[in-house]
């Protein structure tokens, strides 16, 4: 179980220790025998030692049992090469932990109606989650500038997935929703892209091997449109990296905030980096304002996920739930409590 496992915490920037200190405090309080140890990531990896993800801390994270991750990113470093700036570490961890399956469930908690964009009896609908493969796609083509024979500058990124890739993925996507309603959309650009057509022939493919499951195809400019539209029709979205990324921020405002939104990362193994979906939020950092929620919902995935603590997970989630029910908000969520007093309603909960 639980006892003697050992978490890497990689607070990182801006929001992200904020952040994950509340996640910490609720994963004490449980007393489950954790063992936590702590290393730098983004901005402030590259203050501790010149470079995004420290040999030390990735070496922590392979050792680690699961990672909890704050965010990365810090206006200062924007202008660094890109190798050296913040976001270099997250991609870093999601390659070298070949963690390709990245979950970010979107659910609508009750209450948090009124904090949606969307109208109540549209917002309250919302249960889904969307697989976003994590390790292909135009993260990790190749990239670069360049010059035109015009003497014009240009920039490409290769967007690209080999079958493996797909088929992978779409496993994950195929069992996730046998473990929830059944129906699973794959998300492409196949009338544009050929790195889309690939991937729904694939789909396709191993469609053969869920007959049970009804599988649906979206375009994804339907599908962000549909996600505002009649969100709740979505049980489990499974799409590439790009759309993935692009779409799950659009989830957490039909459900209220992004500052709503967990994610867990796996690998073939089980093994995962759990994160908010957010990130750093400099507009925000430092004034206590950030809502903790999904960095503790993070924890509730890591522990159901990773290390078979799924009683643990359910009390941290019901926890969340009834500090929510007690009225307690964060600014994101229309209140004012502080990032701190959120972490004290969801203890007090559990
Ligand atoms: N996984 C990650 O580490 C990750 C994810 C996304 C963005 N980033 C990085 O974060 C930096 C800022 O990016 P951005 O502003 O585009 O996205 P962001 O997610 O940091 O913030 C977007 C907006 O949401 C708000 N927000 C985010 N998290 C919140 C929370 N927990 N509570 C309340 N409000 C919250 C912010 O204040 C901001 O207005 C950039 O450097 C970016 O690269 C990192
Ligand atoms: C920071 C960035 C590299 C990252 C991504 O694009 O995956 C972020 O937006 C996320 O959603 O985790
Ligand atoms: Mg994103």
């Amino acid at each position: 179980m639980t006892h003697g496992k050992l978490i890497a915490i990689l607070p990182g920037d801006g929001i992200g220790p904020e952040v994950t200190a509340e996640a910490r405090r609720v994963l004490d309080a449980l007393d489950l025998g954790l063992v936590f140890e702590e290393a730098p990531v983004g901005g402030a990896g590259y203050r501790a030692s010149g470079h995004p993800l420290p040999d030390a801390t990735l070496a922590l994270a392979k050792r680690a049992d699961a990672v909890l991750f704050g965010a990365v990113g810090d206006p200062e470093f924007d202008s660094l090469e890109r190798a050296l700036r913040p976001e270099q570490a997250i991609l870093g961890l999601r390659k070298n932990l070949t963690t390709f399956a990245n979950l970010r469930p979107a659910k609508m908690f009750a209450g948090l109606e009124d904090a949606s964009t969307l109208k109540p009896e549209v917002a309250n609908a919302i249960d889904l989650v969307i697989v976003r493969e994590l390790n292909g796609d135009v993260y990790f083509g190749a990239k670069g500038r360049g010059t035109t024979d015009a003497g014009l500058r240009e920039g490409h990124d290769l967007m690209r997935y080999d079958e493996s890739e797909v088929r992978r993925i779409a496993h994950v996507g195929f069992q996730t929703a046998a473990k929830r309603r059944g129906k699973l959309c794959s998300v492409d650009k196949a009338n544009v892209l050929e790195t889309s057509q690939l991937w729904r022939d694939v789909v396709i493919e191993v469609a053969a091997e869920y007959p049970q499951i009804e599988l649906t195809h979206m375009y994804v400019d339907n599908a962000a449109m549909q996600l505002v539209r009649n969100p709740g029709a979505f049980d489990t979205i499974v799409t590439g990296n790009l759309f993935g990324d692009i779409l799950s921020d659009q989830a957490s405002m039909c459900v209220g905030s992004i500052g709503m939104l967990p994610s867990a990362s796996l690998d073939a193994h089980g093994k995962g980096l759990y994160e908010p979906i957010h990130g750093s939020a400099p507009d925000i950092a430092g004034q206590g304002k950030a809502n903790p929620c999904a960095a503790i919902l993070s924890a509730a995935m890591m522990l159901r996920h990773s290390l078979d603590a799924s009683d643990a997970a359910d009390r941290i989630e019901a926890a969340v739930s009834a500090a929510l029910a007690t009225g307690a908000r964060t600014p994101d969520l229309g209140g004012t409590a502080t990032t701190r007093a959120m972490g004290d309603a969801v203890l007090a909960a559990l």
